[in-house]
């Protein structure tokens, strides 16, 4: 990240790589950035005093909430909270539709079943992550944001607890929809009492599972994998590039890993004859391309509000002929 920043200086001004809080005053403006792996990516932003009132870092529309406000505390505009759930309703349309189309496909014979579950576990995380702008710049777009992973969880357990059957769902997300059991682990550092809450009711839904004890796959990889993106959306949200290369890894780079892996795995690895050199390498690789296409993603994003903004130079297709 650093060489990325070092080649294109405009990334260190990206909103999605460097937390930047603009504060004004009546009589003066401050800028703070933090290093790029600051633990201080981490750390709550602090609240506005009396005189204090957050420029949010918008890359489409920037907006000052005004000092004239009847209130001090940052609260998300009625629009704000329209357009975030709005957004998050669309997206767990979406992620319906997703699971659905690829059922559909293995009914049909047109796909696997593995190939079924591996493009859900790409596309899923990637398409979530692709879809993040379409949330507000308000500082509650990350919950909104998250409710749509949090409603396919509430499906997995439900599903996987046997509350209720999703045949669909069961086929598109598993290796053979047979039981498995069941265990996990939760612990990660957090930064508001909704992601405390969040984290404990975790734990709970976890030690209730191993109480259980016997739980299907869907509460092995599928919920592991919505619980990342929980916590990637809440803590990492569209402001630090760990979340985003987390997901791209997860997302992109494990499933690819299991496609090239079974195709071309002949060779396996020494110290485990699951795993083969072309599906690791290929997770390495094409998780590092998804990693750096995705950043791309945000930082050309936010280029495009700035080409709107401000001097046409700053524009990386412009630089691109000049
Ligand atoms: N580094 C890797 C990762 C995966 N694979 C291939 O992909 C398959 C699935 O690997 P993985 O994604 O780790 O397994 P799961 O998704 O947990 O389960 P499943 O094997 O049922 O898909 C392996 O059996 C192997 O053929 C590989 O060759 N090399
Ligand atoms: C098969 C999976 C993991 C095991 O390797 C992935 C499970 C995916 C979930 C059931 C569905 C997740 C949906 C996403 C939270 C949102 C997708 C939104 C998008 C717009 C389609």
């Amino acid at each position: 990240m650093r060489l990325l920043c070092r080649a294109n200086p405009s990334l260190r001004h990206n909103p999605y790589l460097v937390r930047r809080h603009v504060y004004t005053t009546t009589t003066t403006t401050t800028t703070t950035e933090l290093p790029l792996f600051s633990s201080a990516w981490l750390t709550p932003k602090p609240a506005p005093s009396v005189h204090l009132h957050l420029l949010d870092r918008a890359p489409f529309v920037p907006r000052l909430r005004h000092p004239s406000s009847s209130s001090c505390i940052p609260r998300a505009a009625t629009g704000d909270i329209i357009q975030d759930a709005g957004a998050a309703a669309a997206l767990i349309a979406g992620a319906y539709g997703l699971v659905f189309i690829f059922d559909f496909l293995t009914q049909r014979n047109l796909i696997p079943q593995s190939l079924s579950r591996k493009l859900v576990h790409i596309l899923s995380g990637l398409l979530f992550m692709v879809s993040w702008p379409i949330f507000s710049t308000s500082t509650e777009a990350r919950y909104f944001a998250s409710l749509v992973p949090f409603v396919n969880c509430s499906r997995l357990v439900i599903y996987g607890l046997s509350l209720a059957s999703d045949e669909g769902l069961i086929k598109s997300v598993t290796r053979e929809g047979k039981p498995e059991y069941f265990f996990s682990f939760l612990s990660h550092h957090f930064q508001s009492i909704w992601i405390h809450l969040f984290v404990i009711v975790q734990i709970l839904l976890v030690i209730l599972l191993r109480y259980f004890h016997a739980c299907r796959e869907l509460l092995r990889g599928p919920l592991y994998y919505v619980l990342v993106l929980i916590l990637c959306a809440l803590v990492f949200w569209r402001e630090s590039p760990v979340g985003v290369i987390s997901l791209a890894m997860m997302c992109g780079g494990d499933g690819i890993a299991d496609i090239i892996g079974r195709r071309f795995g002949s060779s396996k690895l020494p110290y485990n004859q699951q795993k083969s050199w072309a599906g690791s390498i290929s997770m390495f690789v094409f998780g590092f391309l998804i990693s750096i296409g995705m950043l791309y993603y945000y930082s050309v994003l936010f280029e495009f509000w700035f080409l709107a903004h401000c001097p046409v130079f700053f524009s990386p297709f412009l630089r691109l002929v000049l």
